[in-house]
């Protein structure tokens, strides 16, 4: 069933709603792209998806429940994760230091040397570094960090935000080679990112945005034959 966004209306303030009655889709097992101008809504739906902003009308469901109103934790608890836009790994800490972050919710400590080797199974490049200061790896090794972290608690659904952001053309590849892989464990994945190709390029379906508002949907097929007139759009 995955996500479910049905006429949302909200933003930072009563007076200004920043999404003006969205709906969106993110089916399980499949990645979902947004993508849109600067300033068309993608991260603040994120963050609404998420609870940090509640919406003045509309639902929000997963696997068929309401998360509105839920608390981060609850929503880790659900298993949804969410990567914030920006750099969010700790650099003076070590690298396991800041996977165990990523577990803050798991009760016991057996529970979080289960999450840890788990996750270390599946990025054996973190495990070898794990008694480095996280800010010793590189851009991409930081940002494949974060998104290790957020399989702590093993989620089945990612909020990606900008999982590219600031990186350079190979690291950006490394990071998408990775959310492909996590495409073929079937997890549903929701990504944001300026970089409309790569993301496009392993999108099972895309929404296009544009001031708060659906602009166009499709799949991935249809979106990379219109792509240049919609990109128009935003210039
Ligand atoms: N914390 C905030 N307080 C008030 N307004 C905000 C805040 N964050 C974003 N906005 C406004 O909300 C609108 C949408 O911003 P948002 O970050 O969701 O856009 P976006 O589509 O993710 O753009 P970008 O690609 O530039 O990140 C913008 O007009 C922005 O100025």
């Amino acid at each position: 069933m995955g996500l479910e966004v049905s006429d949302v209306v909200a933003g930072y303030t009563r007076e200004v709603p920043i999404l003006n009655g969205l709906n969106l889709t993110a089916e399980d097992g499949r990645v979902t792209v947004i993508i849109g101008p600067n300033g068309a809504g993608k991260s603040t739906l994120l963050k609404t998806i998420y609870g940090y902003l509640k919406p003045e009308r509309g639902s929000i469901s997963h696997d068929g429940e309401s998360i509105l109103g839920y608390a981060p934790k609850d929503m880790l608890r659900k298993g949804i994760a969410y990567l914030i836009q920006g750099h969010s790994v700790f650099p003076r800490m070590l690298v396991e230091e800041n996977l165990e972050l990523g577990g803050w919710i798991l009760g016991s400590e057996r529970e979080r040397r289960e999450a840890l080797e788990r996750v270390y199974e599946r990025y054996p490049r973190l495990k070898e570094k794990r008694r480095l200061p996280a800010g010793i790896l590189s851009g991409g090794e930081q940002r494949i960090l974060e998104i290790a972290r957020l399989t702590m608690t093993g989620p089945r659904t990612l909020l990606l935000d900008e999982p590219s952001v600031g990186l350079m053309p190979k690291l950006v590849t490394e990071v998408y080679e990775e959310i492909s892989k996590l495409k073929e464990e079937k997890y549903t994945i929701l990504i944001v990112d300026q970089n409309v190709k790569k993301s496009i390029s392993i999108a099972d379906y895309v929404y296009a945005l544009a001031l708060g508002e659906n602009r166009h949907e499709g799949t991935k097929e249809e979106f990379a034959e219109r792509l240049d007139e919609i990109v128009k759009e935003w210039i």
